[in-house]
C-alpha cells in the first residue's frame, strides 16, 4: 500500500525506495538497464545538483477534484505511476552523455490549505529549474497546474527573464478555466480553475497568456467556458478535430503556436483519452482522443528549440490519473508511457 497521507510536520515526503522495483537483466549489463536501476532518490531539495537532468516530483492531491465535485483517488497516482514506470527500459545514456533521473519525492496536499500545497510544489519546481534541470510532475488532479506554473513563473522572476514568452499546451477534454471567487469561499479554486488562475497571474505580471487546449469536448464544457476561452484568446481544438484525418492541419497550427513562444509547459490531463483507453480518471471521456493523435502532436513540442538551440520544453505534468477506476493498471501504464515519452524528450 502506498502512502496517502502527509507526514505530520510537512507536506513533503521522499519516495519509498521499495516503489522503484522491477526486473533485473544482469546478463545484459548496462544495456539491460531499466528505470528502477537508474533512479536517484533524494529527500531534500538541497541535494539537487546543477544540470542533474530530469527531476521527477509527485503532487499527491485529491483536494482539487473534491472541490470540483469529482471522484477522488488521484492522491494515490504519483506512486502508482512510479511503479509502472519502474520496469520500463532505460535508453538515455550514450557515449557522450550520462543522464540523471532524480526522484525528488511527493508534495502531499492538505485538505484545508490547497493553496499552501500548490505553493510548496511551486517552490520545489523553482529550485529544480533554477539549477537548470528539466522537471516532470505527476498529479494529483489538474490543480497541479497552478503549482507547476507558479514554480515556472518564480523561476523566470528569480533568473530575471523579462516578460518570458511561455506557451502552455494542455491536452484535455476540459478547459479548466472555471470561475473562482477571490474570497476562496463562494467558488473555491479547484481542479477546474487552474488556467483561469494562470491567466489572471499572467495579466498581473504583464505577461502574455499563450494557452492551447487540445481535445476539448464541447459536450463537457458549457457555453460560458467557450466564451471565456474566446475572450482569453485560447487556441483550442475539439476532440473530433484531433482525428487522424485532421492531424496534418493540427500539427501545422500547433507548430505556429510553438514558434510564437520561447518556453513550453506541457500539461496532459489523462481524461483527454477516450474512456476505453483511460478508464482510470475522475471524468472519463465518451469520445476522447486516441493515443496516436496525442503522440503525433507531442512531436513538435518535443522537437522545438529556441534560437540558442535549447529545447523549449522545460517542464511538464500529468494530471487526473485515478487508480480507483483503473482496469488492470492500464491507465497507470498509459501515464507511465507518457512519462517515459516526455522524459525521453527531456533527456535528448
Ligand atoms: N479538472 C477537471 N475538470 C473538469 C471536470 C468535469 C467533471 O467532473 O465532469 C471540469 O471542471 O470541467
Ligand atoms: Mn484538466
Ligand atoms: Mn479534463
Amino acid at each position: 500500500m502506498t502512502k496517502t497521507t502527509p507526514p505530520a510536520t510537512s507536506n513533503y515526503a521522499a519516495t519509498d525506495a521499495d516503489i522503484w522495483q522491477g526486473r533485473i537483466d544482469a546478463e545484459d549489463g548496462e544495456a539491460g538497464m531499466r528505470f528502477h536501476q537508474k533512479v536517484t532518490l533524494i529527500d531534500d531539495d538541497e541535494q539537487l545538483t546543477n544540470q542533474a537532468g530530469v527531476v521527477l516530483l509527485g503532487f499527491a492531491c485529491d483536494e482539487g477534484v473534491k472541490r470540483n465535485k469529482g471522484r477522488v483517488g488521484a492522491v494515490q497516482a504519483p506512486d502508482i505511476i512510479r511503479k509502472a514506470l519502474a520496469n520500463t527500459a532505460w535508453h538515455h545514456d550514450n557515449a557522450t552523455n550520462t543522464s540523471t533521473f532524480v526522484d525528488a519525492g511527493n508534495i502531499y496536499c492538505s485538505d484545508t490549505d490547497l493553496a499552501a500545497s500548490q505553493k510548496e510544489l511551486a517552490n520545489y519546481v523553482e529550485t529544480a529549474l533554477n539549477k537548470q534541470n528539466k522537471v516532470m510532475v505527476l498529479g494529483g488532479g489538474h490543480e497541479i497546474a497552478w503549482g507547476t506554473f507558479q514554480g515556472l513563473a518564480q523561476h523566470f522572476q528569480t533568473t530575471k527573464v523579462n516578460k518570458p514568452k511561455i506557451g502552455i499546451i494542455n491536452f484535455d477534454a476540459h478547459f479548466d478555466l472555471r470561475t473562482y471567487s477571490t474570497d476562496g469561499q463562494a467558488f473555491p479554486t479547484s481542479s477546474g480553475t487552474p488556467f483561469n488562475q494562470i491567466a489572471k497571474h499572467c495579466q498581473q505580471l504583464g505577461w502574455e497568456f499563450n494557452y492551447a487546449c487540445l481535445g476539448v469536448s464541447r459536450a463537457s464544457n458549457t457555453q460560458a467556458l467557450f466564451t471565456l476561452a474566446d475572450q482569453l484568446g485560447v487556441h483550442y481544438r475539439e476532440d473530433h478535430q484531433l482525428a487522424s484525418y485532421h492531424l496534418a492541419e493540427r500539427i501545422e497550427e500547433l507548430t505556429a503556436f510553438i514558434d510564437n513562444v520561447d518556453h513550453l509547459y506541457l500539461t496532459i490531463d489523462i481524461d483527454v483519452f477516450s474512456a476505453s483507453t483511460a478508464p482510470g480518471v475522475s471524468a472519463p471521456a465518451a469520445r476522447g482522443v486516441n493515443y496516436e493523435s496525442v503522440e503525433a502532436l507531442l512531436q513538435p513540442i518535443f522537437n522545438a528549440k529556441n534560437s540558442a538551440g535549447q529545447a523549449k520544453l522545460i517542464i511538464a505534468d500529468l494530471a487526473e490519473y485515478n487508480p480507483n477506476f483503473d482496469i488492470d493498471n492500464q491507465t497507470a501504464r498509459l501515464a507511465a508511457r507518457l512519462t517515459w515519452d516526455i522524459t525521453r524528450a527531456m533527456f535528448k
